[in-house]
């Protein structure tokens, strides 16, 4: 479980996450979503670690992350499965050494990285790809290569940047099929920061919305857009639609008693 009490951050003494407090259970698929530079990258690099925080806390598993040394944070890491929008793949290296880098780097021995690469590519469909270098894959390839690499380490948490974003349609509906096969599979907890509102609608089951550096809404995923309040409103620019219409005055009566009866706010200007 991973909660988040209080967290503050800052980039040289402006403010991006306020006073942050967010729940998320075993097992979930989380959704995190929010207007460009709203702070969602900032706060999954601070769940990894990647970024400290000013104050408040982060416990993962009950563990606090500010309290873990350098090493111990190196550790706890294997914990944490990330996947980006631009796959962050080593282009000089083919999808099987990709896949592998991180066990490589853990020094695990030549056949436990086989085993467990060859598992990995049976179950993210790369198989027949794993001699291939990035340049020679789709997105959509590149995109399971690095969810292989992400979860190799066998971790516990997958948090997923945008990584839908560079797909086409069909691709993207693949990878969200995938992410939920392998979140069972392997009773994960996946972590979802997205711009695409049907990646929220097709794969998580509870979300937060972050507004202005702070969490203005949680809940449950159908529940919020089935009720549509206000801050779903305003993220998708539905709160304030505008539009301009020229009517005759006899016209305007009409209009306007339905105007009123649906209390819908108008505003007239008068004009030859
Ligand atoms: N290393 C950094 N140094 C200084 N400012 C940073 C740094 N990283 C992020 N920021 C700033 O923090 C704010 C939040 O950035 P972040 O990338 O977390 O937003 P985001 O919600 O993920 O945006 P997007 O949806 O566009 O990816 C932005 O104003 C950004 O410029």
């Amino acid at each position: 479980m991973i909660e988040v009490k209080n967290l503050n951050k800052s980039f040289k003494g402006i403010s991006v996450l306020k006073n942050i407090n967010l729940t998320i259970q075993d097992n979930e698929i989380y959704g995190l979503v929010g207007p460009s530079g709203v702070g969602k990258s900032t706060l999954l690099n601070c769940l990894t670690g990647l970024e400290i925080y000013q104050s408040g806390s982060i416990a993962i598993d009950g563990i606090k992350l500010e309290t873990l040394s350098e090493f111990k944070m190196r550790q706890f890491r294997k914990n944490m499965g990330m996947i980006f929008q631009n796959f962050s793949l080593i282009g000089r290296k083919d999808a099987f050494h990709n896949i592998a880098l991180p066990m490589e780097c853990w020094k695990y021995p030549k056949n436990e990285i086989k085993n467990r690469v060859e598992e990995l590519a049976e179950l993210t469909g790369i198989q027949d790809k794993l001699k291939c270098r990035p340049s020679e894959l789709s997105g959509g390839q590149k995109q399971r290569v690095a969810i292989a690499r992400a979860l190799v380490m066998n971790p516990k948490y997958l948090l997923c940047d945008e990584c839908t974003s560079a797909l086409d349609p069909k691709s993207t509906v693949a990878i969200l099929g995938l992410l939920k096969n392998l979140q069972q599979k392997f009773k994960i907890t996946i972590i979802v920061v997205t711009h695409e509102m049907d990646v929220i609608q097709n794969l998580c089951e509870r979300m937060a919305i972050l507004d202005k550096g702070e969490v203005s809404l949680t809940g449950n995923v159908k529940e919020i857009f089935e009720n549509k309040p206000k801050e779903l409103k305003e993220l998708i620019g539905e709160d304030n639609q505008r539009i301009s219409i020229t009517l005759d005055i006899e016209d305007f009566v009409g209009v306007q008693k339905y105007l009123n009866e649906t209390n819908t706010q108008y505003k007239v200007s008068g004009g030859f």
